[in-house]
């Protein structure tokens, strides 16, 4: 039988100091040139993440002598890559890297990094610190952790989005702190132990990875005050002397305070023999492995005579224990080390897993102590340790089932089916709203007719809705009046009376009305939520805050398509028209020709928001007032029909003229047909346009047309006046037609404008013509100056230069799935957007073809750099310049006969000049060989033996003597200047 309390043991395989230390990674470090043996634990590091081999640059925090530096040199690309160390202490140099000597907890750290970096961004940011207080580190974990945080904070300034984070820490108190703060900012945190370091070491090394990079960080989290402050009094002296003082109720040795605490800190201190209890719940906070967010902070420093970190005990000692998860949160690794340990090792549950997560429990994840504790159960069964408790049978004998009579049955009966009831009328419900919502996005994004969505005044779609008064009242809000432009172009506010009639219809006004409609749709259905009972607050919650993201991305879209040149341009181009001609721009009739997306959606064909009047009356009274009115077939036709569909109107001559919001006329209502409005939309795309004879053709003529077309009137032009609501009445005694206006003059009047808009159409096409020529001049114009950039162009062109594939292939593999556009119903408008720019065609690029771009990048690499090059072509052209000059004097020296010089002195003075311009090869001397006076040559006279040509012999005294003199000197002054202050 083992003693009950054992204390815990220090691993005794691996010596501190001395020799000890000299293991086979100081070994290995020596043979190959690390300058410590710590080079070994970012190389096993990085083998396991490999956040070296992509970086470009690195920042190593604590970098001294230099290890993690010279593996970062090592296994970083070998080009263009960026390497600084810091430490306290200066590092040798190291090829490839920058060192600074710097406190990394200082300012001026910061400031000289910011220096070195610029505008750079680090890939990895590494820190290996640990405080410089030698062999009493042990107590400095907070320091190391201290050290941590400054590492990170400097982390988060310098670090890329996506960055890695590679730090050692000590686990102490405060681990569970950092990793929740690194969890913070990062996507992925991960501790792991590497081989090279050492058991006894409480080190562990923590990688980050993912950087978020979050535009704003609570300085608090950065800060050691905030992050290792106590939170509350549960793990403070106090906090714990409490614990500890169950464990006195339970009969242990806990004698003061002190020795009270030490027990509790260390659970093993205490081990016995006991079976488990639920009473005996006592893992402190701090060690709970299952909940380390709960994690408390005892900053009272290393428990009395327990001055290690890393911990050890016995397999059977944990087994037997009544807190194992206390003993697995404490302990860094378990042994089988006595005889009844060592059974264990026998036993068929004690598998590879097991043993291998019981050598290090501190790399260990939840799963894992779920497994360990399994492993425990069944060991403790297995030596007799548990009696199981039958649990069904204890079931059995606790519940007392008193049978319930008839009545009760049937009221519980009764309960339960209304529950099932209500349940699915809520889940109807629900399913119904979001079929709405997918309905109103589709519709937003033009992808439907209004008239598919089956909008409903009691849906949430009502007239409200569309309240074109409103939409006119509010003219700060739109800047949209009745119609008419001031004299600067801009719209100008209506005296009109019949404001409630009108309709906007420019394109201008179009755009803002997109900006407006989900604004009124959202809140709508928002409100709809509001008033059912059955959706949750969090539900409610959930759905306004997608709903107003969707109106953020759309009022972003939007700004984005206002600063887009073309469409100021298109706009510009639309104002010019209505200020010469004061055409409007029909529904449908804008930029069909457009095939642009963003101008499509900046001057969308369609306003996918149907505008009905805000008139209250609007109610479902008149609905039907205005059914009793329609023909039988329009009666039939669902009521929703009529108002979602928005139908061109008639317009006032003067509105023609004057204004962006047009006038019904009243008493002419334009009729939408009875033909699928959809269709007509269908035939407005532009696809359609250009055909001979137009649409009208296409439908069976226009002339058919308008015949079959049937004005509304009677009844109905009452309550259009009032109601401005008749704009919406359908008109399809035949059953045929498509939408048109009612008579032949509005025929006319919208004839009338369309060479106007055909005109612009054509005149925008020639733009994007333009625009389109021109970006593909400016592409041709790059790569004729810089060649292919891309893997996939130089895959194309060797194709094509190989004759692998044709120019009909290119064209042909243009077509692809990827070429259709992305649709679903209800997927969000920025999803779509996102797909649409990213849903790409991937070119297969060749293995060829990434060597010749890569080939051509280092040929431009090995350029010199500007600088370089035009300093040698200056210092090439002064040569030039100086032997042109010394030439022309040469010249002038031959020439002059009246000088009286000789051939000879001419030619002197001639080679004078050009030695001087140095255009003359320079004569080199032979050297003077220097012969120390020392061995054989000591004392001897004339040549020494061996030596060729011109010698100089020089005395070994020399140098002895020149500074014995100096020192001589420096003495004398010394005395002579302390006589002086003497005397
Ligand atoms: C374990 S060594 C680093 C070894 C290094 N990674 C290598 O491979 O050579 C820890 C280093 O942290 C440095 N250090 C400690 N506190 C520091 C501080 N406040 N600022 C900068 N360096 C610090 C020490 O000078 C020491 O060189």
């Amino acid at each position: 039988m083992r003693p009950a309390q054992e204390p815990l043991t220090m691993g005794k395989d691996q010596k501190k100091t001395g020799k000890g230390r000299l293991d086979k990674w100081y070994m290995l470090a020596k043979e190959q040139g690390y300058r410590a043996r710590s080079a070994f634990k970012l190389v096993q590091l990085n083998r396991k993440y490999d956040f070296l081999a992509g970086a470009k640059c690195v920042i190593d925090l604590c970098a001294a002598p230099g290890g993690w530096l010279q593996v970062a040199a090592k296994q970083m690309p070998q080009q263009n890559s960026i390497i600084i160390g810091v430490d306290l202490v200066p590092i040798k140099p190291i090829p490839r890297c920058i060192t600074l000597v710097e406190d990394i907890t200082t300012e001026s750290c910061r400031r000289a990094l910011r220096a070195e970096m610029k505008d750079w961004k680090a890939d990895v940011v590494l820190h290996d610190g640990a405080p410089n207080v030698g062999s009493a580190w042990v107590q400095d974990a907070f320091t190391q952790v201290e050290l941590v945080l400054a590492s990170l904070k400097l982390a988060v300034e310098f670090l890329r989005a996506g960055g890695t984070f590679c730090t050692k820490v000590f686990r102490s108190k405060d681990y569970n702190a950092l990793l929740w703060v690194f969890n913070q900012l990062f996507t992925k945190v991960e501790a792991t132990k590497p081989a090279s370091s050492r058991n006894v070491s409480a080190e562990i090394f923590v990688t980050c990875q993912g950087f978020l990079a979050p535009a704003k960080i609570d300085p608090r989290m950065l800060n050691p005050k905030y992050v290792f402050a106590e939170v509350d009094g549960a793990d403070d002296e106090e906090g714990a002397s409490k614990r500890f003082a169950e464990v006195d109720a339970e009969g242990n040795e806990v004698a003061g305070s002190k020795k009270g605490k030490q027990a509790s800190t260390n659970p093993l201190a205490k081990l016995d023999n006991r079976a488990i209890s639920t009473k005996d719940v006592m893992t402190p906070a701090t060690l709970n492995v299952f909940a380390p967010e709960k994690h408390r902070k005892q900053r009272e420093g290393y428990d009395d005579g327990d001055m290690t970190l890393y911990k050890e005990c016995r397999v059977m000692q944990w087994i037997r224990h009544q807190d194992p998860i206390g003993v697995l949160g404490m302990v860094t690794r378990m042994r089988f080390q006595d005889d009844e340990d060592k059974k264990l090792l026998k036993n068929p549950l004690t598998t590879g897993e097991i043993k291998s997560c019981l050598d290090d429990l501190k790399v260990l994840g939840k799963k894992d102590f779920k497994m360990l504790l399994k492993y425990r159960l069944a060991i403790r069964e297995d030596l007799g340790l548990d009696v199981k408790v039958d649990q069904k049978e204890d079931a059995v004998e606790n519940v007392d089932i008193e049978p319930l009579d008839e009545e009760e049955q049937l009221t519980q009966e009764l309960e339960r089916l209304a529950r099932d009831e209500a349940f699915k009328k809520r889940r109807e419900r629900r399913r119904v709203n979001e079929k709405k919502a997918r309905e109103v996005q589709r519709m937003q994004l033009n992808m439907g007719a209004p008239m598919d969505i089956g909008l409903e005044q009691q849906d949430g779609m009502g007239m409200e809705m569309f309240d074109l008064g409103e939409v006119e009242g509010g003219k700060e809000r739109r800047g949209v009046s009745g119609g008419r432009l001031d004299s600067d172009g801009e719209p100008e506010l209506s005296d009109d009376d019949d404001d409630m009639d009108r309709e906007d219809i420019s394109g201008s006004n179009k755009v803002k009305n997109q900006r407006q409609m989900p604004m009124q749709i959202i809140p709508d259905g928002a409100d709809d939520d509001d008033e059912d009972e059955d959706v949750t607050d969090d539900e409610r919650k959930t759905r306004r805050l997608e709903e107003s993201l969707d109106l953020l991305y759309e009022s972003f879209q939007q700004t984005k398509l206002e600063r887009d040149h073309k469409h100021k341009v298109k706009q510009q181009r639309l104002k010019r028209a209505l200020e010469e001609g004061g055409e409007f721009k029909g529904i449908g009739s804008g930029s069909d020709a457009d095939t642009d997306a963003e101008s499509e959606e900046s001057e969308g064909d369609f306003d996918p928001a149907p505008q009905p009047s805000s008139d209250e009356d609007s109610s479902d009274e008149d609905e039907d007032e205005q059914a009793a009115a329609k023909p039988e077939a329009v009666k039939a036709a669902p009521a929703k029909r009529a108002r979602a569909a928005p139908a061109p109107v008639e317009l006032d001559e003067d509105d023609k003229a004057d204004g962006l919001l047009k006038t019904l006329k009243k008493g002419k209502v334009l009729s939408t047909s009875a033909k699928s409005r959809q269709a007509a939309m269908w035939f407005d795309q532009p696809a359609f346009k250009g055909l001979p004879g137009g649409l009208e053709s296409l439908l069976g003529g226009a002339e058919d047309a308008s015949d079959d077309e049937a004005a509304v009137g009677g009844e109905s032009d009452e309550d259009d006046e009032d109601m401005g609501d008749a704009t919406w009445v359908e008109s399809d005694e035949e059953g045929s037609g498509q939408e048109a206006s009612t008579d032949d003059e509005s025929d006319d009047d919208f004839d009338g404008a369309r060479p106007t808009f055909e005109e612009d159409e054509a005149m925008e096409e020639e733009a994007d013509i333009d625009a389109q020529e021109k970006e593909e001049i400016e592409k041709a114009e790059r790569i004729a100056k810089v060649g292919l950039t891309t893997a996939e162009a130089m895959t194309l062109a060797q194709q094509l230069v190989n004759r692998e594939r044709t120019k009909t292939q290119l064209v042909d593999e243009g077509f692809n799935r990827h070429t259709d556009a992305i649709g679903g119903d209800g997927l969000p408008t920025w999803f779509i957007d996102d797909e649409q720019r990213h849903f790409r065609h991937n070119i297969p690029v060749t293995k060829d073809a990434v060597q010749a771009i890569r080939d051509k990048q280092r040929a431009l690499n090995a350029r010199p750099i500007k600088k370089v090059a035009e300093a040698k072509a200056r210092k090439q052209m002064r040569k030039v310049r100086r032997l042109e000059k010394a030439r022309n004097k040469a010249q002038g020296i031959n020439d002059d006969e009246d000088n009286g010089l000789t051939e000879k002195e001419k030619a002197a003075s001639i080679a004078k000049v050009l030695a001087k311009s140095g255009g003359a090869a320079k004569v080199k001397r032979p050297e003077k060989k220097v012969v120390v006076a020392r061995g054989a040559n000591r004392g001897i006279k004339g040549r020494p033996k061996g030596v060729k040509g011109k010698y100089k012999m020089a005395d070994p005294r020399m140098k002895k003597e020149v500074r014995a003199l100096k020192r001589i000197a420096k003495r004398d002054r010394k005395s002579s200047g302390r006589n002086k202050a003497n005397k």
